[in-house]
């Protein structure tokens, strides 16, 4: 069945899904428009679905590497995932990923809210808005949304993950690497060494672009594997990503769709509308009027209209 290409209602929150999640089907939630948005920085990863939850509040969904995920963690085109998720209106972002633990108490199918994250990319993503005669510099010293994470860990305490023996882990830090190749048993051990508790491919830039365009983000890691540090374990491969993925997958999407669930009440209105950092990206901006870059200024005006023109 195909759905209308139109939705004409503001929808604030959006679930980015990672691999294994490229749908987000769940009893609770019915398909109503799926949209095909450009913006200046290209076509986003896929289609935006728009689901309905039973209550009828709206949410939006994005596929990071698209439908078939045929996308790698390089070409995820990061600034028009952002940039058409806040062109509909969308405030606040669940992200999830597969990751791999770095510690031994992290299990696979053990889910984990990262706090902070390393930067291991290696600057060939396109990774800010902010450029060619327009500087911005926004704060990312806590690089995820604090109050979006706690809802996410109230949620998760409270009896959607009850007869599994699947633990939620608070407060990591995450580990981003480029790929899309694993990490060598030296590099695992380094990141053990710095403190880091999973490692992914996808967290940044999308994190990062997310803060700049003024939405509140959190992602929700979902650990499928050891990475290679672990003695006596078999190395990461693509097989044990996707087996504990898979095996997990219902417990996964029932934790997101339980969280939507409630961040849909009129009591998150203010959070998932990200009053708290409305503006933060209008001060961040240090070059004067007079000295902007036209081309760059466009493009911010269709992100962030009424911002820098
Ligand atoms: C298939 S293993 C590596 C792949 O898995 C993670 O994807 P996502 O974060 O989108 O769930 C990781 O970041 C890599 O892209
Ligand atoms: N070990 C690993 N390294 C990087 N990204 C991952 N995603 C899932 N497992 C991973």
């Amino acid at each position: 069945m195909s759905l209308p290409k139109t939705y004409s209602d503001p929808v604030r929150i959006a679930v980015i899904g990672g691999t294994g999640i490229s749908h987000l089907e769940h009893e609770g939630f019915t398909a109503v428009a799926s949209l095909d948005i450009d913006t200046p920085y290209g076509k986003p990863s896929s289609p935006i679905t728009i689901l309905q939850t039973a209550a009828g509040a709206p949410i939006a969904f994005l596929s990071r590497h698209g439908l078939h995920h045929e996308l790698t963690p390089t070409e995820v085109p990061n600034r028009a995932n952002i940039a058409a998720l806040r062109s509909i209106g969308v405030r606040s972002v669940i992200a999830f990923s597969a990751v791999g633990s770095l510690q031994e108490k992290i299990k696979p199918r053990d889910f984990v809210i990262p706090s902070q994250i390393i930067d291991r990319t290696k600057g060939i993503r396109d990774f800010t808005f902010f450029e060619k005669g327009v500087v911005g510099h926004v704060g990312f010293a806590d690089p995820f949304d604090a109050t979006l994470s706690r809802v996410v860990e109230r949620v998760a305490s409270n009896g959607v993950l009850e007869g599994t023996d699947v633990k939620l882990h608070s407060d990591k830090l995450l580990i981003c690497m480029e790929g899309p190749q694993f990490s060598t048993r030296a590099e695992s051990n380094l990141y053990r060494l710095w403190g880091g508790d999973v490692i992914n491919m996808s967290a940044l830039p999308e994190s990062k672009l997310a803060r700049e365009a003024e939405l509140a983000y959190c992602m929700i890691c979902m650990s499928t594997d050891y990475d290679c540090w672990k003695v006596g374990e078999e190395a990461v491969t693509v097989e044990t990503v996707m087996g504990n993925m898979h095996a997990n997958g219902a417990n996964a999407k029932r934790l997101v769709a339980a969280v939507l669930q409630e961040l849909v009440k009129e009591e998150h209105q203010d959070l998932v509308n990200a009053k708290h950092v409305e503006g933060s990206s209008k001060f961040a901006c240090c070059t004067a009027p007079a000295g902007r870059g036209a081309e760059t200024v466009k493009k911010l005006e269709w992100l962030m209209p009424g911002y820098f023109s």
